[in-house]
């Protein structure tokens, strides 16, 4: 496969996820030459979780279009690491999703993630995935909670 390039634009910090919640989040992020997801996270200077993803052919549902269980695993790995990264020790509990427009696989997306409110153990947290332009291929409510460290 070509080369892939995700990287960020100026002023974020590269993210390593493994060091903060450990190698389990094999699923999305953990194959970073393979045909599945290509990920890199980072972080914006207002210290929201981004991260760059390529969804390679092994994703595709729709031809030459990523399936949306492709999509629902980004965001489910995506929003709850930024719930992870602003401190909260969750999990998933719901995530709710809005399929906007067919993403095209073999190309990078951008994630966009906001901590959108924190009520108690539950933790809202808002993300997107779009062209980092204009064009919004998915939206996506996830709320998680909180639950004693692992
Ligand atoms: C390591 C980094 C990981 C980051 C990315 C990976 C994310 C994941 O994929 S996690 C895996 C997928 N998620 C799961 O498997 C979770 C399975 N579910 C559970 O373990 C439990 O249901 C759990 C922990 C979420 C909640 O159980 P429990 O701790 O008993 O909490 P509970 O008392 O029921 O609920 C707490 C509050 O949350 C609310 N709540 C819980 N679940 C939901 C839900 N699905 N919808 C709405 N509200 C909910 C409750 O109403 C309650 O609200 P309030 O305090 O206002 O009364």
């Amino acid at each position: 496969m070509s080369e892939v390039d995700l990287s960020g634009e100026k002023g974020w910090q590269p993210f390593d996820a493994p060091a903060l919640v450990g190698s389990s989040l094999r699923f999305v992020s953990g194959d970073p030459e393979g045909d599945r997801f290509r990920v890199s996270y980072y972080r914006k200077p207002d210290s929201a979780l981004v991260a760059r993803i390529w969804f390679g052919p092994e994703t595709e549902g729709p031809p030459e279009h990523a399936h949306g269980g492709s999509m629902a695993a980004v965001l489910d790995e995506v929003l709850g690491l930024a719930a992870w990264s602003a401190g909260y020790a969750i999990v998933v509990a719901n995530l709710n999703i809005n399929f906007r427009c067919l993403l095209p696989i073999m190309q990078v997306v951008q994630v966009d993630t906001e901590i959108v409110s924190v009520d108690g153990r539950k933790v809202l947290v808002r993300g997107k995935i779009w062209d980092g332009q204009e064009k919004v291929y998915t939206e996506a409510d996830c709320l998680c909670i909180e639950i004693q460290a692992v």
